[in-house]
């Protein structure tokens, strides 16, 4: 028998219905319960949408109104106690809170939530959901974690989809990497020892899902993907034997993200149901993964890309699962990859994208239409669906064999570049010398990141710009009008270098997109990166190349209104490349480079210019690094060069910035300094100190700007807090190494803050300037 499903499906809606909900709520323009209305009519529509693709279950419990990792933490009953709920809050509002921070809401005595007012609560950290843009809330564990049951939420969207009718499979992450994807409150605490409490919770669940009726669960274990370490290895056995139980929901198994290398035999033991595997991110597996699966158990074959947007060479694509099925003996689930939570809805109609290009393209729902096409043909009715099997074909050979792909300049070009290319003229202390005396900083030199804050009128005049209501040069004049508004704010708080404040940018990678040759872009392809925060990535099918400058204009606009020194600021290759759609018929490594070739000549341009100093930001150096330990060192290998070809054509006394952020960096300390950069600017606030130690105990041998204020939440930080984080910085890095900026960039927040808290970091700098520190 063949079945097919999918693993989640985008929750944002079709035209970002649960991002104008959720903001409309936060701002206190929706009730509660319009906003769950909204949300209802939203996981109706996607069902029914996955029932006329003929999949043999809905997905219930992939939805989120803000993440799905944060639902399980309200779910298990385990919000961290210092959050301080009284219980007199609703769940909503205490599933807020955790999400937002407590003065995200306007907090007062009114409002209900039960803290003191002034008490603030700082929001859940944000976290990379493994490779992906997507950010998680990360539960917090410690040795006091109890968890109880608290369905009501999942039961009534099970109860819902049931009415429709159709028939739910219950989506969940699973126990294991709920705890690994959490994090210890204490040092040395060891969460692995909240298993055995956490079992009895899914145990309850899975019984009340029985007793609804649910006869499938898909607990989703994507730490399968990674190096396990022996303990964590035990944990899945440990819990699997007991989740596996004939009067619970038959549990399917899923992995997805990367190859199940050295788990693949656990696994395959585990007493599971069935098991989901990713079969794009690792086809090499799946002959290995079918023979080893006990034959009673399911398989499920991810064969559509759930990561990428190209239409599936649907005939490949049946080969393959006629392969697994011959192994089998017949039964056999297909499905996407991964959830379908990271592409668009859809891009069927999109009216950004010419007719070539969106013949190429699948999003949410097309993908659910291959899966159909797949099931006919495997159910034996191959000629009902020859259309659709040829206009596949035909789609995949126009691609190949399109003359908008190839570029033979580009490919010239990376051809003659000579091995030292990646190369700055001198070495560090050389190029730190000649940029002291060009740029006369003071010590603990003040920057930002580059952006400062997206207001509603910037945003209006681009979407009337847009629509064709406003004339460009208008636009390029109220533009200006920003940026010389920011220049002056930044002038009259004392800053030492500025930035002009990205005003023009609808998103620092869809920007270059929009301007580079090789890219197309899309007017509604929307992905969800964290709770109503949506991008759109743009859509890399072709060689890349700079058809002309696409900064240099408004930076030395920028630059004419100061005599300080004006950052130049770019996107670099690899985060280019990682918030992309990028093509599937070329090492991402090559595609990499030549992005990177683009760039550096948008720097050497800069620096004609008479720029000073240039960032190439690069918060998706670490997002990219591939799951597996032994795949590591090759990308890393590519993705520094290609940085340093993007950052090297520059003379010694032009600085290269950095900027990072979203991540763990501890284990790729020796990579980021092999950038080379002059200076990196880094989020710190939320790991802390821990990560400056790391840098200092490795000695990292370049300038280094740790955020020292969060810009996540509206909070603003007093000087004295500020201080105490530069002096515990001097003490691990050399204070003459040492700049003081935030921990990202300013857009997503309002001006009144950001001046606020500019403010007293530039006053804490001069502190520490006077203690000579
Ligand atoms: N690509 C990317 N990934 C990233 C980041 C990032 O900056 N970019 N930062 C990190 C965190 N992630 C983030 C992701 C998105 C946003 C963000 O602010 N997104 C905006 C959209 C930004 C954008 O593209 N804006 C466009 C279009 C805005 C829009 O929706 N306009 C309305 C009209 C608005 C009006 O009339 O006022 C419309 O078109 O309907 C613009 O400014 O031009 C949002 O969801 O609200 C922030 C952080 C990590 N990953
Ligand atoms: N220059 C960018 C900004 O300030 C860097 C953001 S990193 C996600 O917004
Ligand atoms: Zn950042």
């Amino acid at each position: 028998m063949i079945k097919t499903h999918i693993l989640g499906f985008p929750r944002i809606g079709e035209q970002r219905e649960l991002k104008t909900a959720l903001e409309r709520h936060w701002r206190g323009e929706l009730a509660a319960e319009a906003l769950e209305a909204q949300a209802a009519e939203l996981r109706a529509r996607h069902w029914r949408l996955q029932q006329r693709a003929g999949l043999d279950h809905v997905t219930v419990g992939d939805f989120a109104l803000y993440d799905h990792v944060a639902n399980l933490i309200q779910l298990f009953g385990c919000e961290p106690a210092r959050f301080g709920f009284s219980g007199r809050e609703t769940p909503l509002q205490r599933y807020f809170v955790m999400a937002r921070g407590s003065t995200a809401h306007a907090h007062s005595e009114a409002c209900g939530c039960g803290a003191a007012p002034g008490d603030a609560a700082a929001a859940l950290e944000m976290t990379k959901w493994f490779d992906t843009n997507y950010h998680y809330l990360v539960p917090e564990f410690d040795a006091g974690t109890a968890f109880s049951l608290h369905p009501e939420r999942l039961l009534a969207e099970v109860d819902e989809a049931i009415a429709l009718p159709a028939s739910p499979k219950v989506a969940l992450l699973g126990p294991v990497s709920f705890l690994h994807l959490g994090k210890s409150r204490e040092d040395g605490f060891d969460r692995l020892a909240l298993l055995e409490r956490l079992l009895p919770a899914y145990e309850q669940l899975l019984a009340r899902l029985a007793a609804r009726g649910v006869t499938w669960v898909q607990l989703d274990e994507p730490v399968l993907g990674l190096d396990l370490a022996p303990a964590w290895q035990a944990a899945l056995r440990q819990a699997y034997a007991r989740l596996a139980r004939a009067e619970l929901p038959l549990p399917m198994l899923a992995s997805y993200f990367s190859p199940l290398a050295g788990n693949l035999a656990l696994a395959c033991e585990l007493p599971v149901a069935g098991l989901h595997v990713d079969a794009v991110r690792a086809p090499d597996e799946l002959l290995a993964v079918a023979r080893c699966l006990p034959r009673e158990r399911e398989l499920s074959v991810g064969i559509v890309d759930g990561r990428n947007i190209w239409r599936s060479d649907l005939e490949a694509a049946l080969q393959r699962l006629r392969e697994v099925r011959e192994l089998r003996g017949g039964r056999l689930w297909v499905a996407a990859s991964c959830s379908l939570l990271h592409l668009p809805f859809s891009l069927r109609q999109d009216r950004a994208l010419d007719a070539e290009l969106q013949a190429w393209l699948a999003g949410a729902v097309e993908k659910l239409d291959e899966l159909r096409v797949l099931r006919r043909a495997l159910w034996g009715d191959e000629a009902g669906v020859a259309r659709e099997l040829a206009e596949s074909r035909a789609a995949r050979a126009a691609r190949a064999a399109s003359l908008r792909v190839r570029q033979a300049a580009v490919a010239a070009r990376v051809a003659a570049l000579p091995a030292d290319a990646d190369r700055r003229h001198s070495p560090f202390p050389a190029r730190q010398a000649a940029q002291r005396r060009r740029l006369r900083l003071p010590a603990f030199p003040t920057t930002t990141i580059g952006s400062f804050p997206q207001t509603p009128a910037i945003r209006a005049a681009r979407a009337a710009f847009r629509r064709g209501e406003l004339p460009q040069a208008d636009y390029r004049q109220a533009m200006r009008q920003e940026i010389e508004l920011a220049v002056r704010k930044q002038e009259a708080l004392g800053l030492d270098v500025l930035v002009h404040g990205e005003a023009e940018r609808n998103d620092m990678v869809e920007y270059f997109g929009e301007q580079l040759a090789g890219f197309a872009f899309t007017a509604n392809g929307w992905v969800q990166s964290y709770g109503s925060r949506c991008v759109k990535p743009p859509v890399l099918f072709g060689d890349v190349s700079r058809p002309q400058a696409m900064t240099v204009d408004w930076t030395v606009f920028a630059q004419s209104l100061t005599a300080r020194p004006m950052k130049g600021m770019l996107t670099g290759p690899i985060t280019i490349l990682q918030w992309s759609f990028v093509r599937d018929d070329q090492p991402r490594a090559d595609t990499a480079l030549q992005i990177a070739l683009a760039i550096r000549d948008e720097v050497a341009e800069l620096e004609t210019a008479g720029i000073a100093v240039i960032q190439i930001d690069e918060p998706a150096l670490r997002e990219g690094l591939p799951l597996r330990r032994d795949a590591r060192a090759d990308y890393l290998a590519w993705a520094t060069r290609a940085f340093r070809v993007a950052a090297s054509p520059v003379r010694d006394d032009t600085q290269i910035h950095t900027h990072m952020c979203y991540a763990e960096f501890n284990d790729i300390l020796p990579d980021i300094a092999a950038l080379d950069a002059d200076v990196i600017t880094l989020e710190t606030s939320r790991s802390g100190m821990a990560l400056l130690r790391a840098f200092g105990d490795f000695r990292y041998p370049n300038e280094i700007g740790p955020g020292v204020y969060d810009i996540h939440s509206p909070r603003v930080p007093e000087a004295a807090e500020m201080q105490r984080l530069l002096r515990k910085a001097a003490e691990v890095i050399p204070a003459g190494q040492l700049w003081v900026n935030p921990d990202c960039g300013l857009k997503t927040r309002g001006w009144p803050e950001t001046e606020a808290a500019l403010r007293h970091m530039v006053d804490a700098a001069r502190a520490l300037r006077g203690e000579g520190a």
